[in-house]
């Protein structure tokens, strides 16, 4: 998905919001145990119940590869069922030798290959450029790079200052953008940062960043808006565990999509704070 339909769906929806599968199988609801591919099912039904109010669906893959080849067949089959309006993520944070980056992003950007065709891939840019560049051949395919995490241990390393009283965080930011444009290349920044997204703005004008924390985590919808929107919106915001798992009953689905609808709303009077149509 390029850039300007990823705006046109903003617009559209009037959301912003991209809903996180991490879905644990422990945690679904028992009656779907009996269905061939339970979290499949529980993924389908989310789906179905959240793709109008939702512009996003990432899938953290550690859910997945930990149940092996089952957990494997559940995510091939998820993210073929992403409409193709939604821009599909895959939450993998991967990032290696360039030879190995390029299986990686054989593995999530070409279906002939995998199976799979995701329109992004999270990141690790801790290997540097030759461990980005290769997902960034694939045409219309994005690279989603940690920029500031949203977790406590982020400060052990992304807050480290150099030399020119710049955190390791902005130095990612800043190198990265040599390698690719904003249509290509999104910085992950957790909700819970509040302000530091003044920060990134400066660096990161116009890239847009996906935003976790928001729900489980505990981030402010409205302090990110207030410092992350741009013209362009400019934001993913992500919630999984507050979405997915809003019931434990076989009213699972019908109260995500209360809590995506919760979250929209929001997201609309924010659009609309920002003039944004
Ligand atoms: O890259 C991510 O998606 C990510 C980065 C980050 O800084 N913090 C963070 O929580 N995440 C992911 O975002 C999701 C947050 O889930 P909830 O806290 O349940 O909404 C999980 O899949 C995390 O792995």
């Amino acid at each position: 998905m390029n850039r300007n339909t990823l705006i046109e769906q903003i617009k559209t929806k009037r959301s912003f919001l991209c809903v996180g599968l991490d879905t644990d199988i422990n945690k679904i609801p028992r009656f779907l145990l009996e269905k061939s591919d339970p979290v499949f099912e529980f993924n389908k039904m989310i789906i179905d119940a959240t793709h109008d109010l939702c512009v996003s669906y990432k899938i953290n893959t550690a859910f997945y590869e930990s149940r092996g080849i089952a957990g494997w067949q559940s995510l091939v089959a998820t993210s073929n069922y992403i409409p193709k309006e939604c821009l599909g993520i895959a939450d993998a944070k991967r990032g290696d030798i360039g030879n190995t980056s390029e299986m990686y992003a054989r593995a999530f950007f070409d279906p002939e290959a995998s199976g799979m065709n995701f329109d992004s891939v999270t990141v690790a840019p801790y290997m540097g450029s030759d461990s980005v560049k290769p997902f960034l051949r694939f045409r219309d395919k994005w690279v989603i790079l940690l920029a500031l995490t949203s977790n406590e241990g982020s400060a052990d390393f992304q807050n480290i200052k150099n030399g020119q009283n710049e955190s390791l965080f902005e130095s990612v930011i800043r190198t990265a953008n040599t390698w690719a444009d904003a249509d290509r290349l999104m910085y992950v920044v957790g909700a819970t940062r509040g302000e530091a997204f003044l920060t990134i703005r400066k660096h990161a004008p116009d890239n847009f960043l996906l935003v976790p924390g928001v729900g489980a985590q505990g981030g402010s919808l409205q302090d990110v808006c207030r410092y992350g929107l741009n013209r362009d919106c400019g934001l993913l915001v992500n919630s999984s565990r507050a979405i997915i798992y809003a019931s434990g009953g076989e009213d699972f689905a019908v109260k995500a999509r209360e809590e995506a609808m919760r979250l929209q709303k929001e997201m609309e009077v924010e659009l609309n704070k920002f003039n944004f149509y």
